[in-house]
């Protein structure tokens, strides 16, 4: 008996396409986003890897894929879950931030650091600026919870007690779970799932909207590498997003 996991990174967002750091800003998706959504839709039925409940971030371009992926797939029914403890990092500071310019003005060893460093987070954003979620009532309950800035660790350490106490109980009911989240988020499920150094994690990102599929045992491991439903749009997709910055 294996179980079935099925990780999603959004579609592209209107920041993605504008290059800005996005972290918990509730941007929507993009037309390509859209598009990218519909096409992991399809690779979910062509496949016949159709979830049976799903779980995403409470940040938009999230909830729109999954929306658009599962209508595509004839699965808009399935039970839904929704927890912040999916969400992107919180980028700090740098939210709402250019990323080219971010890149020209801190230099390429401070910008990889800030993207990619496993515990490094960016400056904190102070609860009066432009962006931040100090204020956003989505959050009120979460007290001091509330991130002000992350690294990868503390988003694994937000992120694993969620994995715990709400994937893991639908994956052991046998269901196949769809869960629909971010770049960073995924990143530190797939750390935590392929046993990914601290160091390595640095090298791994996630593209828009291709499937990445487990197989897991009953201790909730891998018993085969995760599989992208397209594997080389996945491939050119995580080029791009570890070139980020530098058009
Ligand atoms: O801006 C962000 O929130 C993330 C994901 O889009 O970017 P990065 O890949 O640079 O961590």
């Amino acid at each position: 008996m294996t179980y079935t996991l099925i990780l999603l990174r959004h579609g592209q967002s209107t920041w993605n396409q504008a290059n800005l750091f996005t972290g918990w800003v509730d941007v929507p998706l993009s037309d390509i986003g859209a598009q990218e959504a519909h096409r992991a839709g399809e690779l979910l039925a062509s496949t016949g890897i159709l979830p049976d409940v799903l779980h995403t971030s409470v940040l938009k371009r999230a909830i729109q894929t999954a929306n658009i992926a599962l209508d595509v797939a004839d699965r808009d029914w399935i039970d839904v879950r929704r927890s912040w403890r999916l969400n992107e990092r919180h980028y700090g500071a740098l939210q709402g931030k250019d990323k080219a310019q971010t890149l020209a003005e801190y230099g390429p060893e401070q910008f990889k650091s800030w993207r990619r460093s496993f515990d490094m987070p960016p400056p904190p954003l102070d609860d009066d600026a432009k962006y931040s979620q100090a204020h956003d009532p989505r959050y009120a309950t979460l007290g001091d919870d509330l991130p002000r800035t992350e690294s990868l660790k503390l988003v694994i350490d937000r992120m694993l007690p969620y994995w715990e106490s709400d994937i893991k109980p639908d994956l052991a009911s046998g269901r196949r779970v769809l869960v629909t989240a971010h770049g960073n988020s995924l990143r530190a499920l797939v750390k935590h799932l392929d046993g990914i150094s601290d160091g390595d994690i640095a090298d791994l990102n996630i593209p828009t909207g291709i499937p990445l599929v487990y197989e897991l045992d009953e201790n909730f491991a891998p018993v085969k590498p995760g599989r992208y439903l397209d594997p080389d749009a996945a491939a050119a997709g995580a080029a791009a997003v570890a070139a980020q910055g530098k058009k």
